[in-house]
Formats: C-alpha cells, structure tokens, sequence
C-alpha cells in the first residue's frame, strides 16, 4: 500500500494535477456554503416537481369503473354528500338505533377516549413538575412525581388495551350486523342466480360480501377512533395550551395549521377511489382463481394450464400495476404530509411554547427558572400532542378516502340487490335487441298466476341477453301428461324451465304454474352440497324435515335400492360420511342420486333436463317407470329416442322460433322414430363419404 502510494506521488501526471485539485479543493471550502444551499436548493426543487408530477399522473389516471353511468362515474368514492349519504345508509344498518349493542359499545368506546384525554393532560402538567423539581434539585418532589407517574401507568395502560379491544370489536359486529343482512338480501327472491345471469354490474359478489363488507367495518371502526379521540384533544389541549400561553398564540397557529392542511388536502389524491378500483381487481383476479378450482378437472384433461396461466398472470398485473400506482403516489403525498405535520408546524409550535419565556404572556419572563421550566415542559407536551393529535385528522382524510372506496362498493352492491328484487335488470344486449320489436319485448311484462296445472299462454322466450328464442310459447301439462320437450342446441328448452323456476322475467303472456315445492328440478349435472350422504337426499329438506315428514334412514335405504345404488352407503362410510360429494361420485352415481332426492320429495311435476345421459337404459327405464308410478308428470328435456315412450305429449322447437305441441300417439312416436333413426342412419353415412371422397382427391393428385 504505501509502495503504491509512493509511486503515485512520484509519477508526473499526479504531480501536474495536484495544484489544480488544491486550488480546487480552496474553492470549494469558500463556496461550500453556497454549494451546500444550491444542492439543498436543487433537492427542494426536486421533491416540489416530483410532487407535481405525481399530482399530474394522478389527474390523467382514471381508474376504471364498474359502472356504466357517467354521472355515476364521476361521483364514485370521493368523499362528497353523496358518500355522506352511502355512509349514513350503511351505519343505519350497522347500528340500528341508540337502543342497539353498538350504540351502547360506541358509548363506552367514547367513555374511554374521553378518559385518556384527560390523563393525557394530567401527564404533561405532572412531566412539567418533575421536570422543574429536578432543574431546582427538590428531591422530594421529584420523587413525589415519579411515584405518581408510575401510579399513573396502570389507567393509562388499562384504557389504551381497552380501546384496542373495543375498536376490533365495534368492528366485528359492525360486520356481523352488515354480513347478516346481505345474506338475508342475496339468499331472497333468488337474488343470488339474478344478479350473476340478469345482471352485468357486480360479477364478484362472493368478493364484495366477504372482503369488502370487512374492510368497510374495519375502516369505519378505526376512523371512529382515529377521528374521535384526536378532535378531543385538539379542543382539550388547545385550551389548556391557550389558558397557559395566551389565546392569541393559539389562534395564531391555528390558522397556520388551517391553511398548511387545505394545501395537504389539495395535493391528496383520490384514495377512496383508488381503494374502490383495488377491490374491485382484487375480486376480478379471485375470481379467476376460483374459476380453476372450480374447472380443474376440464382444464386438466384439455391440458390447458398454459392459457390459464396467461390469463391469471394478466389479472395479476392489472392488479399491482395499479397497487404500484398507489404506492408511487404516497411517496410525494407522504413527504408534504411530513413536511408540514412534523416540522413545519413543530418549528410553530416551539415558537408558541417560546412566548411565555420570551414575552410576557401568562405572565412568564417575570417567573423563576423553575417555574419557566415547568411551564414549558408541559406547553411543550400539550403542544407535542396537540399538534399529533392535528396530524390524526389530517391522516384520518386519506382513511376517509379509503372508508369512502369501500363504502362505494358495498352499496353498489346493496342497490344492485334492489334493482334485481324489483325486475330491473342492466345487462350488455346482444344486437338483435336493437330492432324495435325486440327492445318492445323487453319492456313488456308478463302475469304469473298459481295454479294446480302448468300452463304457458303466448309467453315469449327471450335469454337475458335480449335474444328472442320463441315469440310465443303456448302448451300445457296437467297430471297424469308427460311431456317431451326436443329441438335443437341454443333453441331456448331449458330457457322454458328457467322462466317455470322464476329466473327469467316473463316478459309477456300468462304463466299459470303450482307453488315452487310442487315442481322438482333435474339438471343434467345434479347440485351436491355440503354435508352429509343423508343429506344429498334430501336436500333442500333438513334432517329436522325429513323426521317431520316420518321418513326414517331404512326409507332412504329403499329409495336407493329403487335406483340401484344402496351400496354407496356403506362404500362411502354411512349415512353420516361428509365429503366433497361432487369430487367422490361418478357422474352415473350422481344422477342416480339426483333420482333419489325426487323419489324422496315426491312432487307433483318433475322437470329432467338430460338427467339420464350418464345411466344405462336399464336404470333409465326404472327410474321413468317409478316416477310415473309415484304419480308424478314428467316434462323432460332429451336427445334420447328411448325416453319417448314413456311419454305422452311433445313440444317441438323448430329452433328457428317455431315450435308444434302436440299428442306424442303411438303411430307419431313410431313415424318420429322412424324420421331420427333415417338422420342418424345419413349422418353415419357421412365419414365414409368423406373418406371416399379424399380418396378420390389423392387418386386425381
Ligand atoms: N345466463 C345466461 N345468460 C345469457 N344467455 C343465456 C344464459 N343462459 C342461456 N342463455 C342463452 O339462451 C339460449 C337458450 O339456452 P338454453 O339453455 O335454453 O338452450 P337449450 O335449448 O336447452 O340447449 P341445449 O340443448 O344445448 O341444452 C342460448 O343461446 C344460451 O346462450
């Protein structure tokens, strides 16, 4: 080391430059105030543009909304009279009236906010005279002061744990209150089913009723405390502050602080609407994991991960590249919220504490040292929580803006709970609406009436996306007829069933049909829910109703025998086995099943929609010849030419909005028969043909 720096000092290109560094470095040292205030200068200037920019990019970005309602767009999450209105909604859900838990917890919440107030103001008087007990070396009353200092850490301690324990409980049952009543919306009037299939506005219900009503209860929760305990002490402190250093000093820095925060609050961006835009990425991009559960199996066998995985991948970044938006948008709003908070207004506050020693309010320059000491330690600690207490509010908007995004979102929510209760429907149409009968159609509405029979009288089948499959539908089904519905893919079969379930609008004509227990749905991938083998039976019936009806575990036995299927009892572990049903049977056992839970109910008409496509014809025909000897009517849905026997009436769709409904007799069965097994017998014809065909192509090559 010292061989290299000799040899450097030696050497004629260091000894050339060495003057010029020293003369270099001389101007430096006389300008190195003037440089240090220029860089200070350029730093300033730096973070003032930073800040600019990061206001300019926030202006131009526009997060996307969910809606398609300018006016809507517009007001969205920003904390306005319309957010005052969405807030004042909800909390008359989350807190009923003063009689209400909440109200009461609310109460004690505020009790203990009051009462660490007040021992705050206690402590910085006692940290004052402790602090002039030991500048004026009084032992004893410094010893005095510790003592209670200490005594004053068990009530201090007590209420800080006491309100974290009653903010996250005020949030809990803000959100129990707020989950129970959105169950009770979304499990009514088949509001689940409508808002995803009539309606476009929310598609991640599970989203907003699990994280958004969560993140709304916790924010309010949290903005209750954040708000109420500093506008206390703002009040509290800067009267006993204005008793000590004079009310014109208060006033004084009161206005300061006034005008710094319209300036922070000018440069906040929109919070709530970014936190509103996030939910709703958030829910987009579970819902696409969810979608893959929910299709593993498909998407494994067409081996489909690549694409899955490119649409995940595209939902995430949407998602962070607006988290990162957000998060390069803090850090010029974090440094002028700092800057002004902590020092700008510390140096005020210094200057405030100041005055009782420098001039003559309250009486300071003419005290002893002593009491000029106390008088500022405890200024200082009133001003010190005065002005945190300042800097909670200030803090409390961005919460605000945040409370204001998720507040937008469960109220979107709850007005699309509404709008479908009460038939009114938004949904993207497709361009066959546009002709003017169509949208006429749309507008219209049709009657619903009970009856004992099922009868549909010029009712038009119309899907939600304002496709008109069938102008106007007119057939009936009485007991003891079954009928056959056939036609073509897409031409509107199970649509009829959806307007007899009450999903679909009927949208003109009369729809006589028997009360909804009286009709029985079979899908063609039958519904397993949670819970035991028993109650795959009888679902939706409860055990409870099933020992009302006098049903007992031997009938259930005997109803499986029916179809066949009496050994999944013991297979699967007993009536009592809870498993993931719709993953531990086949698709044949699952529609075996599905026939048990009719033959348990017994109902007066049954609606099978393909229900048998997994059985073999043996098990088919028992199943049809025990319906109908349970004395239950068919309406079945199905491509299969052995079903038409058991049936005796047919509706034809022509697929092209026609239809024929007429008598299913022996001699039309046979002449319907013969028609199919003539199509089937061409189409079979088809690969040899297209075969016969390359060959002659190749021969002619
Ligand atoms: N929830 C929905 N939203 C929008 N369109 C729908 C919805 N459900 C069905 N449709 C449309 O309604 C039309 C009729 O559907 P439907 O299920 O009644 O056909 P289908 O005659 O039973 O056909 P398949 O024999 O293939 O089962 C189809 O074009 C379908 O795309």
């Amino acid at each position: 080391m010292t061989n290299v720096i000799s040899t450097l000092a030696s050497s004629p290109l260091v000894a050339k430059l060495l003057p010029h560094a020293f003369r270099g470095y001389q101007t430096y040292r006389r300008h190195r105030t003037t440089i240090g205030r220029s860089l200070f200068l350029l730093f300033i200037v730096r973070s003032v543009l930073s800040i600019r920019q990061a206001v300019i990019q926030f202006q131009k970005y526009q997060p996307k909304s969910t809606s398609s309602d300018p006016a809507k767009k517009k007001k969205k999450a920003d904390v306005d009279m319309a957010f005052l209105k969405q807030l004042q909604r909800l909390l008359k859900i989350v807190m009923p009236g003063l009689a209400s838990k909440e109200f009461g917890m609310l109460v004690v919440h505020s009790g203990f906010l009051v009462f660490r107030t007040i021992l705050s103001v206690y402590i910085a008087y006692l940290d004052g005279r402790i602090v002039s007990a030991l500048v004026q070396g009084k032992v004893r009353d410094f010893v005095i002061g510790i003592l209670w200092w200490m005594t004053v850490a068990v009530p201090a301690t007590y209420t800080n744990s006491m309100l974290t324990y009653m903010q996250s409980k005020l949030a809990l049952q803000f959100r129990t209150r707020l989950t129970t009543f959105i169950h009770k919306q979304y499990l009514t009037d088949m509001t689940f089913y409508t808002m995803s299939n009539l309606d476009d506005r929310i598609k991640n219900a599970d989203q907003c009723i699990t994280v958004d009503t969560m993140k709304f209860s916790n924010s309010l929760s949290e903005l209750y405390s954040n708000l109420a305990k500093p506008i206390l002490d703002v009040f509290i402190y800067n009267y006993q502050l204005s008793r000590n250093v004079g009310l014109e000093g208060v006033l004084a820095i009161s206005l300061i602080i006034r005008l710094s925060s319209l300036i922070v609050r000018t440069y906040t961006p929109s919070f709530g609407k970014l936190a509103a835009a996030e939910g709703h990425l958030e829910g987009e991009f579970r819902f696409r994991h969810s979608r893959i559960i929910e299709n593993a199996e498909e998407i494994a066998l067409y081996n489909g991960q690549e694409i899955e995985k490119s649409v995940l991948d595209k939902s995430y970044q949407n998602l962070i590249r607006h988290v990162n938006r957000i998060f390069r948008l803090r850090v010029p709003h974090g440094m002028l919220e700092d800057f002004i908070i902590k020092y700008f207004w510390g140096a005020g506050g210094l200057l405030l504490c100041a005055m009782p020693v420098f001039f003559k309010a309250g009486g300071g320059a003419a005290r002893s040292v002593g009491a000029r000491t106390e008088g500022f330690v405890t200024n200082r600690r009133l001003l010190l929580s005065s002005s945190d207490a300042v800097g909670r509010i200030m803090y409390a908007y961005k919460e605000i803006s945040e409370l204001a995004g998720y507040t937008s979102r469960v109220v979107d929510l709850l007005d699309v709970f509404e709008d479908v209760k009460a038939g009114r429907y938004q949904k993207r149409l497709v361009s066959s609406v546009s002709t003017d009968a169509n949208a006429k159609q749309l507008q219209g509405r049709g009657e619903i009436k009970q009856s004992e029979n099922i009868e549909f009288k010029d009712v038009p089948i119309v899907s939600p996306n304002g496709d008109v499959l069938v102008p106007k539908l007119t057939f009936h089904v009485k007991p003891g007829m079954h009928l056959l519905i056939v036609g073509p893919n897409g031409c509107g079969k199970s649509s009829l069933f959806r307007i007899l379930g009450g999903l679909w609008p009927v949208y003109g004509g009369t729809v006589n049909k028997p009360d909804h227990k009286d009709i029985f749905y079979i899908p063609q991938r039958p519904y397993l829910s949670l819970g035991t083998l028993r109650d795959q039976i009888l679902y939706p019936d409860t055990v409870q109703d099933m020992a009302a009806r006098g049903v007992t575990d031997a009938d259930l036995l005997d109803i499986l025998k029916v179809v066949q299927i009496e050994n999944v009892v013991e297979r699967e572990g007993g009536w009592d086995a809870e498993k993931e049903w719709s993953l531990a049977l086949s698709g044949g056992d699952k529609q075996r099943i599905a026939m048990a839970r009719l033959f348990y109910h017994a109902p007066r008409y049954a609606i099978l929609d393909e229900c048998t496509s997994a059985v073999s014809m043996d098990i088919e025909k028992i199943m049809y010849t025990h319906a109908t000897a349970l004395g239950i009517s068919l309406l079945t849905v199905s491509h299969r030419p052995s079903l038409w026997q058991y049936h005796n009436y047919i509706l034809q769709y022509d697929g092209q909005g026609g239809y024929v409904f007429t008598k299913l007799d022996a001699q039309k069965r046979l002449a319907l028969q013969e028609e199919k097994n003539a199509i089937e017998a061409k189409l079979l014809e088809i690969p040899k043909l297209e075969a016969r065909l390359q060959e002659l192509q190749e021969t002619q090559a």
